[in-house]
């Protein structure tokens, strides 16, 4: 028989517990736009260090429970934000919350690419400048490689830092923006259909990317469709008219979904 030390089960239940550690947990998340309620008592956790994806169909409030993660939703004077959602535990909706640091955090890549029209070096190196978490100029360097590196975009762009971000392609530019996502070392990356501007062979690279940022980062992304969420995720959810409609591993939700609005939607009979 195998027998275990007392070590060796700590060490056990350790890594257990690391496989089903929850990053951020949404209770009860409740979300209006003036009178018209966008989401109904959401509860959802996203477990650390896998890909999550968001489905469903338009308007069921992906995006909007997507924004609550890192509060862009603030920025929405219409947007009322209710229950709980926590990062490791912390209260992100709590007033001492410093919202510019949970976004740091809590990083975020739009579905259409959105570089600054700065070179791509200043791309890279301007959060970690406002973070201060460098002085060295050579440190800066240090961080805009590495960043570029894991984005998978530093061999393409290392002869031309400093010409415009704006004058790479599509499939680049969203590199170029991961890369500005991860230069500031956040823990959660929210990515909303990152890949809809993009043509099938950039769409192909940046999944792949996903896949391999997954080792250090946690990642949740909304997406329109199927075939890339069971790409790229390891669990997924399905909204529908504003609420969670049911959430699993991805293989179980593509094979055998528990709900009929999960199987409809995933055979195409709505959305
Ligand atoms: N800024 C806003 N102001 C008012 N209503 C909004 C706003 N953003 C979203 N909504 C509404 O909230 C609901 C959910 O929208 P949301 O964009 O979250 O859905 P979605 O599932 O991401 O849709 P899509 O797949 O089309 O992007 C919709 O009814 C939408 O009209």
């Amino acid at each position: 028989m195998n027998m275990l030390t007392e070590a060796g089960v700590e060490k056990k239940l350790t890594e257990m517990a690391d496989e089903n550690a929850i990053k951020m947990r949404g209770r009860n998340v409740t979300v209006h736009y003036g009178e018209k309620q966008a989401l109904f008592d959401v509860n959802l956790d996203v477990p650390e260090k896998q890909v999550m994806a968001l489905i469903g169909p338009s308007g069921c409030g992906k995006s909007t429970f997507l924004r609550c993660l890192n509060r862009m939703n603030d920025t929405i004077p219409i947007c009322k934000v209710g229950g709980d959602i926590t990062l490791d535990a912390e209260d992100i909706y709590d007033p001492r919350i410093d919202v510019v640091e949970l976004r740091a955090r809590v990083g975020m890549v739009f579905q259409k690419p959105n570089p600054f029209p700065k070179s791509i070096y200043e791309n890279i190196a301007y959060g970690p400048r406002i973070h201060g978490l460098t002085k060295a100029k050579s440190d800066l360097d240090g961080i805009v490689e590495s960043s570029l590196q894991k984005a998978a975009l530093w061999n393409e762009v290392k002869d031309r830092l400093h010409e415009p971000g704006t004058g790479l392609s599509g499939g680049q530019q969203q590199r170029l923006c991961i890369a500005r996502a991860i230069a500031v070392s956040p823990e959660v990356i929210l990515m909303d259909e990152p890949c809809s501007a993009l043509d099938p062979i950039a769409t192909a690279k940046v999944e792949e990317l996903i896949d391999e940022l997954r080792q250090n980062y946690t990642i949740v992304i909304v997406t329109h469709s199927m075939q890339q969420a069971a790409r790229v995720s390891q669990r997924t959810a399905m909204f529908h008219l504003g609420y969670l409609v049911e959430e699993g591993p991805t293989d179980k939700m593509f094979t055998n979904p528990d709900d009929k609005r999960t199987q409809d939607y995933i055979t195409g009979r709505f959305g």
